[in-house]
């Protein structure tokens, strides 16, 4: 129940949110709020209040989304509203894409949906959600209705705007009364529970929150409490399925009782012709093993009706015996009071609500079911005697009792065992992990202690030492690291690589780079690149065993293992002194931490934030800076290439659908930071802004460049002797109410140079569920195709719910020129990819542990922390990296006031800047990317020559900050 604070009304009222601005319109197949953008440029209140005003003149009334109110402080709505149903039309995206008509009804605040309304009465529910829990906007013009139900957003519209008006006046009297019910309890009768499924949300206190929808008191999946979840998540399931077995054991007792009726009863036969009983009937009997007798006549099967005589005649039931309790009026099908259904429906989730097409039909605490179509497979009176009316139809009600019956015995059977198969899945991963933990602990130890052996760890000027060779053999100097990060990325290849290599000199081994692949002379001549003699004399093959080994054990998994060796909290104290000390260095020579943990943000309301802002398009909002990650998104980018071993790999193996399968892994992994990072958001780089990141180690170098500000796109390429890549980033954003989604618009590229193979894939859809309240959680969705001449690669990637099994899962295949499919892929893309089938797959990628404390900051990755790193090359970069950028840093260093202060100013300049250029009629040119005629940004391959030559002194840089 929510506590008074909690309570707090959401500040509703009739709110209106615009379209975006004119570059994107929400049309029909488009979302609620739609914007380019989530941008945090500051407008001052002023101009925003002029904006609000022009805008409101501007739209018509009706055109605009506005959100339905929700209760209001203290209000109470204690009048039960009448259930209501009706056809809408409801969005799907996929499969058969378009608008489907759909049958809903809607009761003490919960909304069902199927086909029509004899689904819906058979139990056959396409949704269940709680109107109470969703956020609502309603679109008049279009008679659109959105409802945000957290897990799944619903889109839509009604036929009329008579039936629209309808719908909106009830979804609020509905809405209203269920947040009474949640808010202040009930003694109306059992409430209603959504569930989802097997998988029931479990029963955490709910919480009226400020959007004006209740949420629950979530707390996110990871950690020491992921375990407590997984124990809920059981729980629930399991006592989900407790119902069911003991409502399919009533059934069962039913059916065995209804079975014997008719076998035992007093026998009235019927002399019954073929055309008399409808196929269904001889199908159902015969599936049901029901009692045949051969006919005098020959061939022709007689059907032997069962049934009691003196107690069929009185037309009137009472026989407070039998299973099922029905009116046997004679050659009629009254409605029956289908108890054994109520149970079924009970054990499907749907208790306490009736289901009836017809609203007056509806009852508030009994379940009464209008019979089912089966009526039709009675003969008809006519043409038969009265007692014959009175015997088949009472046998006809049998039989259909009986096939109802076991059907939903069947159901409530499959349902069970998916259930416990699903949760056998479960323990078995869980055992399986446990298992391996202790000799993925010992294995570690060993290569620790092998580690311990070749390197001094002391001597951390080798380090120094390797920059040197590395200038040495032709490299620019960049000063940058060379020593690999023990500290992120676990892939299956990496771990298993590094460490097999035990055939150079012992002084070669000093903190050897991480180069998990075959290195070809490089032919880059411009120097900036070139890696070191010692990296080069590396040529190494991975062993093909490796791959499952590398799996289950990888750099980061190593470093966590030791720790939890000896004491896990004495190493988590060791590295903060470190940090605190201002040693964050690691072993690697890159930061292991940032360095002060994320600022508390209490009191900041991002609900509060986009309500002041009604009425603006979202890329206008002025976002706190203390809602942000310190990093932007040209770094997002870059984070894409965490597991950049994959392409390596991938440019060293010869059969085209291997390679295929590492590139899908590489697509998956862009997805794996994102799953502690729903908190934040990253900067919004400036018209121009730059970022470089060399990755000696990894073997790449990455550029990026925000090339246009309306609408905000990011250019970004990355090259290696193995691969280039590169992508631009634009995305639309569309906000919902509760939960926003970005499409990121554009695909990314990859070429491999040694196999002339060129790859190209869209991104799927990120939403961030829960915006304002209880715990935000990101989601994928949306498949995911990569081609690659006429072989392809097709993802998908499962929408699923906070509580599903299904979450983060990713299926898909790799097909061949024919279009079939040769290679098979599964996994999640928050932990790893499998190529082939369970249990013999074979692990292709795994996500790299997170650091410790990471959710103190800002859920980074160990790759994320060491990003905006300063590095000693900090002169050789032009003005225009992020790294150099003000604000960003000072929210780093946890200085947000500073951080505040320069972002408005940054934010204020940038707009001068535009203006200016507006003045004077320039259009503005990027200076490292160009954009082509297929409206996609080529990098002009002039910045590491310019940077080479130390060239950046020389140019001319507009100032950002
Ligand atoms: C309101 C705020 C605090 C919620 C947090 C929103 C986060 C999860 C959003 C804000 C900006 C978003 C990013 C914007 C741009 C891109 C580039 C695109 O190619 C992939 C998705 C990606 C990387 C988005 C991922 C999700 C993202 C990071």
């Amino acid at each position: 129940m929510a506590t008074s604070d909690n309570r707090k009304s959401p500040q509703l009222g009739k709110i209106k949110l615009k379209i975006g601005n004119s570059t994107v319109t929400a049309s029909d197949s488009d979302a609620s709020v739609d914007t380019n953008s989530l941008s945090a440029e500051s407008v001052t209140e002023q101009n925003q209040q002029r904006n609000v005003e022009k805008r409101r003149k501007k739209n018509r009334r009706g055109s605009e989304w506005e959100i339905m109110a929700g209760l209001k402080d203290g209000q109470r709505f204690e009048n039960k509203p009448n259930p209501f149903n009706g056809y809408l039309h409801k969005k799907r995206k996929w499969p058969l894409k378009g608008w489907h008509k759909r049958y809903f009804l809607i009761d003490k605040g919960v909304l069902v949906y199927g086909k029509g309304p004899t689904e819906i009465s058979k139990g056959k529910i396409h949704g269940t959600l709680d109107i109470g829990l969703s956020v609502i906007s309603t679109k008049q013009k279009r008679r659109r209705i959105d409802i945000d139900a957290e897990e799944f957003i619903y889109h839509l519209k009604a036929k009329s705007d008579e039936a629209f008006s309808n719908w909106v006046q009830q979804l609020t009297a509905h809405r209203l009364f269920r947040q009474h019910i949640l808010t202040y309890g009930t003694n109306v009768g059992a409430l209603f529970k959504p569930t989802d499924g097997l998988h029931s949300i479990p029963r955490t206190p709910e919480i009226l929150s400020r959007d004006g929808s209740l949420t629950r008191g979530l707390q996110p999946p990871n950690g020491s409490i992921r375990l407590s979840l997984w124990i809920h998540e059981s729980l629930s399931a399991l006592e989900q399925q407790q119902r069911e077995s003991a409502s399919a054991e009533q059934s069962l007792t039913k059916l065995t009782k209804l079975l014997q009726q008719i076998e035992s009863n007093s026998i009235v036969v019927v002399e019954s012709t073929g055309e008399a009983q409808s196929p269904n009937v001889k199908k159902d009997r015969r599936k049901f093993g029901l009692k045949k007798k051969k006919s005098s006549k020959g061939g022709s099967v007689d059907l032997t009706i069962q049934f009691s005589g003196n107690k069929s005649t009185t037309g009137t039931d009472t026989d407070n015996t039998s299973p099922l309790s029905y009116p046997r009026t004679p050659g009629t099908h009254i409605l029956r009071s289908y108890h054994s259904t109520t149970a079924l429906f009970k054990a499907n989730s749907f208790s306490a609500l009736s289901c009836s097409p017809q609203p007056n039909a509806v009852s508030s605490t009994t379940s009464t079911l209008p019979i089912p179509t089966a009526a039709s497979n009675a003969p008809t009176p006519d043409s038969l005697s009265n007692v014959d009316v009175i015997s088949l139809s009472a046998d006809n009600q049998m039989r259909e009792d009986f096939v109802t019956l076991a059907k939903s015995v069947l159901t409530t059977l499959k349902n069970l065992t998916f259930g416990l198969t699903t949760e056998r899945e479960r323990l078995k991963n869980a055992l399986e992990v446990e298992a391996q933990a202790p000799a993925n602990n010992s294995d570690l130890r060993n290569r620790l202690v092998r580690i311990h052996e070749t390197s001094d760890l002391e001597d951390l000027s080798s380090l120094d030492h390797l920059s040197e060779n590395h200038r040495a053999a032709g490299g620019t100097g960049t000063g940058t690291y060379t020593a690999a990060s023990l500290s992120y990325s676990s892939s299956c290849v990496s771990a298993t690589e590094f460490f097999d290599a035990e055939d150079l000199p012992a002084n070669e081994k000093k903190h050897r780079p991480r180069h998990n692949h075959k290195r070809a002379e490089p032919t880059d001549d411009e120097g900036g690149y070139r890696p070191n003699a010692e990296e080069e004399s590396e040529v190494r093959t991975r062993s093909e065993s490796s791959s499952e080994a590398g799996s289950l054990s990888s750099e980061a998994e190593l470093e966590e293992g030791s720790i939890s060796s000896e004491s896990e909290l004495g190493a988590e104290l060791a590295n903060s002194e470190r940090a605190e000390l201002g040693d964050t260095s690691g072993l690697t020579g890159r930061r292991t931490a940032l360095p002060v943990p994320r600022p508390p943000t209490e009191g900041l309301s991002l609900w509060n934030l986009l309500s002041r802002n009604i009425g603006k398009d979202l890329s206008q909002i002025s976002m706190p800076v203390a809602l942000n990650e310190p990093l932007n998104v040209l770094q997002r980018l870059c984070e894409e290439l965490e597991y950049s071993e994959l392409l390596d790999k991938a440019a060293s193996i010869d059969d085209p659908y291997e390679r295929m399968v590492e590139i899908a892994a590489f697509a998956v992994s862009a997805y794996a930071s994102t799953l502690s990072r729903a908190g934040n958001k990253p900067f919004n780089p400036l018209l121009g802004e730059t970022y470089e990141c060399i990755r000696e180690d990894k073997g790449f170098r990455f550029l990026a460049e925000q090339v246009s500000h309306h609408p905000p796109i990011s250019a970004c390429y990355a090259e290696s002797t193995n691969f280039t890549f590169w992508q631009d980033a634009r995305v639309k954003t569309k906000f919902w109410g509760k939960s926003m989604e970005f499409q990121p618009l554009g695909n990314v590229h990859v070429l491999l140079p040694k196999t002339g193979d060129h790859y190209v894939w869209n991104k799927v859809t990120t939403c961030v569920h829960n915006l304002f309240s209880g715990q935000r959680w990101v989601d994928q969705y949306g498949e995911l195709r990569i081609t690659n001449g006429r072989i392809t690669c097709k993802l998908t990637f499962a929408k699923a719910s906070y509580w599903s099994a299904k979450r983060h899962e990713v299926v898909g295949a790799v097909y061949d020129e024919n279009g079939q499919p040769v290679r098979r892929l599964f996994g999640k893309w928050s932990e790893s990819l499998y190529c082939g089938v369970a249990p013999s797959a074979r692990c292709i990628w795994r996500a790299g542990t997170l650091p410790p404390n990471h959710e103190r900051y800002y859920g980074f990755t160990r790759f994320a922390i060491e990003l905006n790193e300063l590095g000693p090359d900090q002169q050789l970069l032009p003005p225009t990296d992020t790294r150099l950028r003000p604000d960003q840093r000072a929210l780093e260093e946890g200085d947000l006031n500073t951080a505040e202060t320069l972002k408005l100013q940054l934010e204020s300049m940038q707009r001068e800047r535009r203006k200016r250029r507006e003045e004077l009629k320039i259009t503005y040119q990027p200076r490292w990317f160009s954009s082509t005629a297929d409206e996609t940004w080529e990098y002009n391959g002039k910045y590491w020559e310019t940077r080479r030559n130390s060239g950046f002194a020389n140019l001319q840089f507009e100032s950002l900050w």
